[in-house]
């Protein structure tokens, strides 16, 4: 039963697939079209991976697409490699490979100047196709009398010519190409692509190696865009050279959007409604060129109303009542075991150096300047195994700035860290992590599309695999551990009854406590919290504070906050930046009474008052 509900995509999509010669052809789908929107629909399964589940718009796939078709047809028509399969399979890794190394370019940057570095490639790749290498592509010829495949059994041989002939050939791939896909964003390297969509910024400061990830979900893209590339020729029994035309990247976004991305079946969805569109307004209705424009109207239609494309919308309504279902089964046994010693129990922390017995920390003359502006100037600070520490200090005091040089988020113009008996200075945020200090920020950085359940995995899943792994066939829910500390943080922060909600849906405090929740769930062995109590209400404070108690058991903690009272409540001692500065450090006591502190805080009312 259970692996029935887990194979249930794979099912309804066998179904599908089989059922398909046998429904659209009364309906008046030509086989030539049924067959296009699978390849079509192939090439969104990669290009979904990394737009909808990475985030990363890319309009170079058409490099790739006609990289592994050329490849494909060049082998089966010019070098006379006799199998049509091993062809197709050499295209799909070669278009990988120039994936790889695009990927290493195109990398470097984010955002809008990532489009535009795969739209110069994509043109590239075009030009050199058109000039260049045009003996080898045939230029603006194409390449014509690509074979269709055909499958030796021993007792028959099949053969997949054209049409319907050829469909169940593609279907074929498609099914495996989809069973692979489903097997990757349901693995850990899938979950980790959604966190970088969410937020990668976070994802590489609870300890994942973003780069890594980001071009992982780049190659696969070109490879399922090199397979596609190549059953194109196939298909069509000539390599088209538009193969490699910006426009047809351009399709492949367009029909990503209307069908929804962040599904995998979207992009198929997307290519059917364009392909039978095209079909019956170009044929049926006669439209000649002006097809497009209702192709248009069709797009600008359903991207306003279904944000989520055609599948997300329809996935949009079943997720909801499951969500709320499963949050509601997990609300009563989550207050349980709130209450049970387990859920209260101290996690086992991360230690980069086990025999190390000196201060968890030690930064020496730690200096930051921005331009003109001094923000933190030679501090010196230590932090001993199992101390809370309080730091406070006015605004604009270097508070978080300090945080973010301890936690290399931020480089420091002059000085050194060292933690645990190991020099940091100069490491980035994700080492930093990996070896077990880590922070929470000041304000929110969560994977906010996500669930609560699926924020405190992408932490945990960094300490349980380190900085980066290549496990995308290994099912996330069988990683041995996980679900365990997945639990145990959210009980540490009493979020258990709204572990399916989105972080959305979540009210301030309970963000704040999953903010917490992220950087606790890399099991430090020393915390950093940027104002834990900021924003909160006088309620939410106390219930926080008292959350932090908890927390600190056998932990070792640095606070920065501005509720003096409650971090005298909660440090053993506190040290007061000023000016970029350390001002003093003392205990709560010594630090309350503090002429200078009071000076600082005050503006003098202390002598004033004294006077
Ligand atoms: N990226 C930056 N570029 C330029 N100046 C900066 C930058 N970040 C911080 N500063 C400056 O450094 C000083 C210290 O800022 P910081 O945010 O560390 O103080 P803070 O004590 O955390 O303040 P608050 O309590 O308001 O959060 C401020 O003058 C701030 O304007």
């Amino acid at each position: 039963m259970n692996l029935l509900l887990r194979l249930r995509w794979h099912l309804l999509a066998l179904v599908l697939l089989v059922a398909a010669p046998f429904v659209l052809p009364p309906l008046g789908a030509a086989p030539n079209t049924v067959n296009r929107i699978l390849v079509w629909g192939l090439f969104g399964l990669g290009f979904d991976i990394l737009f909808g589940y990475t985030g990363l718009l890319s309009f170079g796939q058409s490099a790739f697409y006609g990289t592994g078709g050329f490849v494909a047809a060049y082998l089966l028509t010019r070098a006379g490699f006799p199998h049509v399969i091993t062809a197709l399979v050499i295209g799909m890794v070669v278009a990988a490979f120039v994936g790889w190394l695009v990927g290493m370019l195109a990398m470097r940057r984010t955002g809008i100047y990532f489009a535009m570095i795969t739209v110069a490639i994509a043109e590239i790749f075009f030009f050199v196709e058109f000039n260049p290498l045009s003996d080898w592509t045939g230029g603006e010829n194409g390449l014509p009398g690509v074979p269709t495949p055909m499958v030796n059994l021993g007792f028959t041989t099949l053969h997949f010519s054209s049409g319907w002939s050829l469909y169940p050939f593609l279907a074929f791939c498609y099914f495996v190409g989809l069973a692979l896909a489903l097997r990757i964003v349901h693995s850990p390297v899938g979950a980790i692509l959604a966190a970088i969509r969410e937020n990668p910024m976070r994802a590489a400061a609870v300890g994942h190696n973003v780069h890594g990830y980001k071009l992982t979900a780049f190659v696969i893209a070109a490879a399922y865009a090199g397979l596609a590339g190549g059953l194109l020729g196939v298909l069509q029994g000539f390599m088209p050279p538009d193969a490699f035309m910006f426009d047809t990247s351009g399709q492949l976004i367009i029909q990503t959007a209307i069908g929804g991305r962040g599904t995998l079946v979207g992009p198929l969805v997307g290519a059917a409604l364009w392909l039978f569109l095209q079909d019956f307004l170009q044929g049926t209705l006669q439209l000649g060129a002006a097809w497009k424009l209702v192709l248009g109207l069709v797009f600008v239609v359903l991207v306003s109303f279904l944000r989520q494309g055609i599948v997300g919308a329809v996935r949009g309504l079943f997720v909801r009542g499951a969500a709320r279902a499963a949050d509601d089964a997990v609300q009563a046994p989550a207050a349980a075991a709130a209450a049970t010693p387990a859920a209260s129990q101290p996690m086992a922390t991360h230690h980069a150096n086990a025999s190390y017995t000196g201060p968890v920390l030690k930064a020496s003359g730690l200096t930051k300047r921005y331009g003109g502006v001094v923000a933190n100037q030679e501090i010196d600070f230590s932090v001993d195994a199992g101390e809370l520490r309080g730091i406070i200090g006015p605004n604009g005091a270097g508070k978080s700035t300090f945080f973010k040089m301890l936690t290399c988020e931020v480089a420091p113009s002059a000085g050194s860290i060292v933690f645990e008996g190991q020099d940091i200075t100069g490491r980035d945020v994700t080492a930093v992590c990996q070896l077990g200090l880590t922070k929470s920020y000041q304000v929110n950085q969560l994977f906010n599309r996500l669930t609560v359940r699926q924020n405190v995995e992408i932490a945990v899943l960094a300490d349980l695999r380190g900085r980066f792994r290549l496990d995308m066939f290994r099912r996330l829910d069988t990683l041995p551990g996980l679900a365990e500390r997945v639990e145990r943080t959210l009980g540490l922060v009493r979020l258990q009854g709204r572990a399916s909600a989105p972080v959305a849906e979540l009210a301030y405090g309970e963000k704040r406590r999953l903010e917490i929740g992220l950087a606790l769930a890399s099991s430090p062995s020393l915390l950093l919290l940027d104002e834990p109590l900021a924003g909160m209400s006088p309620s939410e404070r106390t219930e926080t504070v008292q959350l932090l108690k908890a927390i600190a058991q056998g932990r070792t903690m640095v606070v920065i906050d501005h509720d003096m009272d409650a971090l005298f409540e909660l440090a053993g001692r506190i040290t007061v930046l000023q000016e970029g500065r350390v001002l003093v450090e003392g205990t709560p006591a010594e630090i309350k009474s503090n002429p200078q502190v009071q000076e600082a805080y005050l503006g003098g009312v202390h002598e004033e008052g004294a006077a």
